[in-house]
This record gives structure tokens, C-alpha cells and sequence, in this order.
């Protein structure tokens, strides 16, 4: 569905008010992410999962350098098309919940993503209320403006948004950030469940525990590089089937694998 092929992007900075210099964020990043399948994307913070899900996304700053390619579903993704295909065929669940429109209640905010899907009217309306019900958006909920829902209230408009959106991609980045354990759960079963209906998904999280309960693929990242990529089934026993110390040290650094944590990396992997 999604391939991504020696993918780099570099940003602008300023080390001098009058001088402007680029800094490499993401290093020849390559990696597919098939239909009817969870993909996680793992990694410490900074390692620039989102600038990635920007990059497929086509919200990345004027200013920002990107080589390398995405082909989606075997057409290259160019600009034109990521703004084409953007909350219709590719759906981000962002990480910032500044995305929700500040002025505009949450039923309106998922009436809005489902009507730029392409639904009419009326059908939009019922899919939106079909999504905050799925989500547990009661009607309280529904009427609140985004500065009257909490965080996980809040990312589960998000997640209602992605959903009603039905893209055949969707890039979750962080969507269970904030949440307790059983909303969690219900974000990541709504997630595998889109991989169900043959959607690809890409789950971003630094959590490798909670991208394990329902990945079929992990990409495991770090400063912008990709350090490995394994089916989920190799993170098991002491990581003996993972090529790279860093994804094994991550692995064995999870709370229920007590091995010998390679020193090398413990320290970065706890907080990862
Ligand atoms: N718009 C921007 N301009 C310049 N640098 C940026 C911009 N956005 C992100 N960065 C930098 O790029 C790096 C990667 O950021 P990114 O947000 O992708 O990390 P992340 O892996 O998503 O981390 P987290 O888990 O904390 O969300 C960071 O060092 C960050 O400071
Ligand atoms: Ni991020």
C-alpha cells in the first residue's frame, strides 16, 4: 500500500540570525507498510517519527528538503497528490492536539473530516455519529468545544476524525497518549480492526509494548535512521531473531523480559 524508498528530509536552522543552515532529521528511511496490516513505527523522542508521518502526510514546513520517494498503493505520492489524496485515502491521527479546530465542537469536527471524505450531508452526519459513539463520546462530549474535552477525550476525536475519513492509510502518531489502560485498548483494537478491514496502518508510538499488542511489522527508529525492520513475531526470548543491539535492547529492556539489559543502551532504551 505504502512504500517509502531512501526517504531524507532536512530542516532548516539558524546558528546565526543571518545565516541558515539545513539539519538532516531523517536519513534514507526505506520500508513498506502492506494492506490489512498494523505497522509500528518505533522510537525514542527526537528519533523523527513524526517529521516521517509530516513527510507522508505533505505537512512538512516550505522550507524543508525531501528526497527519496513514497509510492502509495504503486503510484508515486508527489506533493500534488499527498494534498489530493489528504484526509480521504490518507488519514494522520496527529500527535498534537492542537489539530482540533478550537472553535468548533467535536460532533462538527467529525461531521467536517467526514463530509471532506466525500460523503453527502446526511450519510456524513450518521458516520460521525456512528465514530464518536465507537469512541465512547457521549453527548456531552459531542457538544464540547476542544478546550472543554480532556486529552484522551480529546485524541479519541482524532482518532473519530481518521475514521470516518475510511482511507485505505492511516498513520496514528501517539493516539494513546494520555489515555488509561482501557481506552488504550480500545484505540488499539479500533486500530488492528481497521487492518481487519484490509486498511494499512501505521502506528507510531515510542511505546514498543503497546506497538507489540497489535503490530504485524516494526520499524524501529533512531535519529533518523532506520535501524531495523522485523516482523513483530522476532521480538521474542532474549531477541535473539532481531539484527540490531539497539531493537534487542529495547526489547529486553520491556519490564516483563528480565534478561541482562546490553549496557550500551540501557540507559537510552529506558526512557525510550
Ligand atoms: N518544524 C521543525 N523544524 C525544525 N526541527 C524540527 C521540526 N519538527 C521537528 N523538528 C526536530 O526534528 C527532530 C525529530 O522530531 P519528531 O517530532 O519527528 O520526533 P518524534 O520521534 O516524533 O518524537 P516524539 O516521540 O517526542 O514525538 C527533533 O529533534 C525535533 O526537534
Ligand atoms: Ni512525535
Amino acid at each position: 500500500m505504502l512504500r517509502i524508498e531512501q526517504l531524507s528530509l532536512a530542516l532548516p536552522y539558524y546558528p546565526r540570525f543571518w545565516r541558515r543552515r539545513f539539519a538532516t532529521h531523517l536519513d534514507q528511511l526505506s520500508f513498506s507498510v502492506t494492506a490489512g496490516s498494523v505497522h509500528a513505527v518505533v522510537g525514542a523522542s527526537g528519533a523523527g517519527k513524526s517529521l516521517l508521518a509530516h513527510a507522508i502526510m505533505g505537512l512538512l514546513p516550505k522550507d524543508a528538503q525531501l528526497s527519496g520517494s513514497c509510492f502509495f498503493k504503486q503510484t508515486l505520492l508527489d506533493e500534488p497528490r499527498k494534498r489530493a489524496l489528504r484526509g480521504r485515502e490518507l488519514a494522520l491521527i496527529p500527535q498534537s492536539l492542537s489539530a482540533l479546530d478550537p472553535l468548533a465542537r467535536s460532533q462538527h469536527q467529525v461531521n467536517w473530516a467526514a463530509r471532506r471524505a466525500g460523503l453527502p450531508p446526511s450519510p456524513a452526519r450518521q458516520a460521525a455519529s456512528q465514530a464518536l459513539a465507537h469512541y465512547q463520546l457521549d453527548e456531552r462530549a459531542r457538544r464540547a468545544y476542544p478546550h472543554e474535552l480532556s486529552g484522551g477525550m480529546a485524541r479519541r476525536v482524532l482518532t473519530a476524525m481518521a475514521h470516518v475519513a475510511q482511507a485505505s492509510l492511516v498513520i496514528a502518531d501517539e493516539p494513546t497518549i494520555g489515555l488509561d489502560p482501557a481506552q488504550r485498548s480500545r484505540v488499539l483494537d479500533a486500530l488492528a480492526a481497521l487492518a481487519l478491514q484490509g486498511k494499512a496502518v501505521m502506528l507510531i508510538t515510542h511505546d514498543l509494548r503497546h506497538a507489540l499488542s497489535i503490530a504485524d511489522r516494526v520499524t524501529v527508529m533512531r535519529e533518523g535512521r532506520c535501524v531495523e525492520s522485523a516482523d513483530a513475531s522476532a521480538f521474542q526470548g532474549t531477541g535473539q531473531m532481531l539484527e540490531s543491539a539497539y531493537a534487542r535492547a529495547l526489547w529486553q529492556a520491556l519490564p516483563d523480559n528480565a534478561f541482562n539489559v546490553d549496557t550500551e543502551y540501557a540507559e537510552e532504551s529506558r526512557f525510550a
